[in-house]
């Protein structure tokens, strides 16, 4: 912490699976410092107070603490929605990330220090980078699913992780669901997240297995159509896998209580390669899922495009959404869900949320192929997300040091995609030279 507060560069773990900034002092990290210390205040008033005090986690503290003392007072907040602004005023054209330009659609700037709310389909379609289904199982599904997981997660865990020299636990519990007895030994031995073998994987359960089929089919179609409609030239990202995507593992989060979060972040790469698309549905309690697109700087620390583009959007996630992060997701935006002022209880989830993100785990990706760093773990994906130059390369560098305990060697090594999003080293498929340059012009 003090490293922290001094300034010093460090890393930053993240919780769970997700990448968090790749700069130590991003303001998100300050916010995940404060939002540990201070659970019960919004995102915005730690951003405000942060503000306030020049970026000092130190400073934002001390008043946080006397508002604190100040706010028991008070009553407590109703729940209240967002409204909704004009999208006119939030258009924008803008390129992407990973070597392709992005969403031919104007994109959404949400003006900086402000929350645009979403609800509508084709708004979140149009500008985020997610669609989403309403009432997406039939209704009996999702009750069982939802109450399967309900029990479940009694025995889910927080997910601790090293933050500068303390270890911290996110604030929500989590676990790992894979599909059978053989792929859980591999996921519980050969497997690293931020370079640390997890201990809790779990088979998938009844209800997750009848539920699968038609998360599959549902996200499928929603990839097609934003290829069609979104993309440019009607046609798939560069890096994009052309295959259909097949889920084979999950991450069920519990949020228990309108506290419960995850702060901003980007999920891994490492085992789900570039471009990777993910399939997210909610049951229970209505949340905030918050998207953030990326602004990259250059070296002299300009911003290289509007920075009123660092502002958020808001899409409501009701019980049985099925929410579709796209291809461009992970590389060029952010997203969290928010604690909440104040929540509707559900009739079946009481107080809680449970969220199952259905994932494509690639066999070319397996640690067994990916580059090992000098601590002998195997090397973790990332995109470059803060700077112009090389925005959107691929990289693998050291985790070592987002272990309790343990410091990063340092590792570092550009990765090498084709533009289907297969290694070099998966020589049957990879093939950089015969399509390199026809879809470089997507
Ligand atoms: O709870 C959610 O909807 C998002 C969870 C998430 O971002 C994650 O598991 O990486
Ligand atoms: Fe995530």
């Amino acid at each position: 912490m003090d490293a922290f507060l001094k300034g010093t560069k460090r890393k930053m773990p993240p919780a769970s699976e997700e990448t968090v900034d790749d700069d130590a002092e991003s303001t998100d990290i300050k916010l995940a410092i404060l939002a540990s210390l201070f659970p019960n205040f919004s995102q915005e008033a730690l951003l405000e107070s942060l503000l306030a005090h020049d970026g000092s986690v130190e400073g934002a503290t001390e008043s946080l603490s006397n508002d604190s003392a100040e706010s028991t007072k008070k009553p407590r907040a109703r729940v209240v929605m967002g409204a909704q602004t004009s999208l006119r005023f939030f258009a924008s054209d803008t390129p992407g990330a990973g070597g392709s330009p992005s969403p031919k659609k104007a994109r959404l700037l949400s003006k900086k220090g402000t929350t645009l709310h979403l609800y509508d389909p084709d708004d979140i379609a149009q500008h985020t980078p997610c669609s989403i289904i309403h009432n997406f199982l039939p209704q009996n599904m999702a009750n069982d699913l939802l109450r399967e997981m309900l029990d479940e997660s009694k025995t889910f865990e927080k997910m601790t992780f090293k933050l500068f020299d303390n270890v911290v636990s996110s604030p929500h519990t989590a676990t790992f669901y894979v599909e059978n007895e053989e792929e859980l030994k591999r996921q519980k031995y050969e497997y690293y997240y931020n370079g640390a073998r997890l201990t809790d994987v779990r088979t998938i359960t009844p209800q997750l297995l009848r539920v699968k089929p038609l998360v599959q089919e549902g996200v499928n179609k929603e990839v097609q159509r934003r290829i069609q409609t979104v993309y440019p030239n009607g046609q798939k990202l560069k890096y994009q896998s052309p295959d259909d995507w097949k889920p084979n593992a999950a991450f069920v989060n519990c949020y228990n209580g309108p506290q419960e979060n995850v702060g901003y972040h980007s999920d891994q790469l490492t085992y789900l390669g570039p471009r990777a698309v993910i399939g997210s549905l909610s049951l229970g309690v209505a949340r905030e899922f918050r998207v953030r697109r990326m602004v990259p700087k250059d070296s002299d620390n300009n911003v290289a495009e509007d920075p009123d583009a660092e502002g958020q959007i808001s899409i409501h996630l009701p019980h049985n959404s099925l929410l579709v992060m796209h291809a461009e997701m992970q590389e060029e935006w952010k997203h969290s869900i928010a604690p909440a002022q104040a929540i509707d209880p559900h009739p079946i989830a009481g107080n809680r949320r449970i969220n199952v993100t259905y994932r494509d785990y690639r066999a070319s990706l397996h640690p067994k192929y990916t580059p090992r760093c000098k601590c002998g773990i195997p090397a973790v994906l990332k995109v470059v997300q803060k700077r112009k130059e090389n925005f959107g390369k691929y990289f693998w560098m050291c985790y070592g040091g987002y272990v309790p305990g343990k410091e990063s060697c340092s590792f570092f090594q550009w990765a090498d995609f084709d533009d289907d999003g297969n290694p070099s080293w998966d020589k049957e498929r990879y093939r950089k030279t015969a399509v390199a340059a026809p879809k470089d012009t997507q």
